[in-house]
């Protein structure tokens, strides 16, 4: 008899703050329930402490304990980190989310949005998958990477540096390609070169990618009015890339086209190191509460087996968070309905 050995995937589960615990075991509850059906490869988890919590007992959100953890694994499954009271003396929150992203080179930061339900997005008459777009974000430079300028003592001024480098935009930009390339074949490029030298910068270099991408539809739109047909005709949107700050923004509004922060999973990812987490922040006015809707996390432990390459695994989480949420009583109370955290995983590991 020939045994063949299964994959096993080390995955570094980072729980956060605030609804952080919440959502990751709802997503582990889903894995764990996936793995119990024999899926051809198994999943094994180490659990670190980070975030605006573990600042408060150790003095560092990010130990090196949980980065060396983090960069070891073949994944890592992300709640949320921070907490608006906890700040360094600078006034600025701990943001050890971003630090992750720029120590471990997580340059991309593709946030699928889909519509799963009619009921759920705002917008009148769009029928389930008619929203269907990605946004790649660019996750280690542009305005974020200037989080620790130091600023002139005298408080008359202050300043942050929008930084870009040709191999970030060049990098991004191929990414949003071969995205492109995989989905509907539309790429938007996201700037504001009608204002900004780096965003005059950044399009020359989308348009060089794009020679390489001939299949590919471009356009350039204004991050303004971005945001207006965002909003308008969502269905015209495939791939959108754009700067770290611009894409932070657009795509909390595009969660909102699909039932809210809780519909909105993401990826962060890097050449061979990849974070997976909802989009959502640390919600602490609902913490604590079972309110927390988990769909964005546990869509995002599908992106992470996707890019595991365990891509069947990965549809299989996506057709159940479909199925459990064709019930419109499925719902939690963000998007109008009665389950738990708890119950609403439940539903969606009983259609796996
Ligand atoms: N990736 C991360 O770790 C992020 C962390 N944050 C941090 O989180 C904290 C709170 O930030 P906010 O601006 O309030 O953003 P937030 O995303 O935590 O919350 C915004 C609104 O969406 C709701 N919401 C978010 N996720 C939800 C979910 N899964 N289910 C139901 N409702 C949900 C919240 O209740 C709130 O009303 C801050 O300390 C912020 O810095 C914010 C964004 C991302
Ligand atoms: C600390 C924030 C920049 C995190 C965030 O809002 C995000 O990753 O979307
Ligand atoms: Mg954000």
């Amino acid at each position: 008899m020939i045994l063949v050995s299964q994959p096993n995937y080390n995955i570094a589960v980072l729980p956060g703050d605030g609804i952080g615990p919440e959502v990751t075991s709802a997503a582990v509850a889903v894995l764990d329930a996936l793995q119990a059906s024999g899926p051809g490869f198994s999943l094994s988890y180490s659990e670190h402490s980070v975030g605006a919590g573990e600042f408060l007992k150790s003095g560092n959100p990010l130990p090196d304990e949980a980065f060396e953890a983090c960069r070891a694994s073949h994944a890592v499954l992300l709640g949320a980190m921070g907490l608006p009271g906890v700040r360094w003396p600078d006034g600025r929150e701990m943001t050890p989310q971003i630090d992750l992203r720029e120590r471990l080179d997580l340059y991309a930061g593709p946030r699928p949005i889909y519509l799963y339900s009619a009921d759920d997005s705002p917008l009148r008459g769009y029928q389930p998958g008619e929203i269907d777009f990605v946004i790649v974000r660019e996750n280690t430079e542009g305005l974020f990477s200037a989080r620790g300028s130091v600023q002139p003592e005298d408080r008359l001024s202050a300043s942050d540096v929008l930084h870009l480098t040709r191999k970030g935009c060049e990098r991004i930009c191929r990414y949003a390609f071969e995205e492109a390339m995989r989905r509907r074949k539309k790429c938007s490029l996201v700037d504001k070169a009608n204002v900004l030298p780096t965003m005059v910068f950044f399009r020359e270099i989308f348009d060089e990618v794009a020679k390489d991408f001939p299949e590919v539809a471009t356009e350039h739109i204004y991050v303004d009015a971005a945001a207006l047909f965002l909003v308008q005709r969502p269905q015209s949107f495939d791939v959108l890339v754009t700067e770290n700050m611009f894409g932070d923004i657009l795509s909390d509004l595009a969660a909102g086209l699909v039932g809210g922060m809780g519909m909105a999973p993401s990826g962060d990812i890097g050449t061979d190191c990849a974070v997976f987490q909802p989009s959502h922040g640390t919600a602490p006015d609902i913490a604590g509460q079972g309110k927390a809707n988990p769909v964005g996390t546990i869509l995002s432990a599908a992106l992470m087996l996707d890019w595991l390459g365990e891509k069947e695994a990965a549809i299989r989480i996506q057709k159940a968070v479909k199925m459990a949420l064709s019930n419109p009583a499925h719902r939690t109370p963000d998007m109008g309905g009665k389950e738990s955290t708890g119950s609403l995983t439940e539903k969606i590991i009983a259609n796996l």
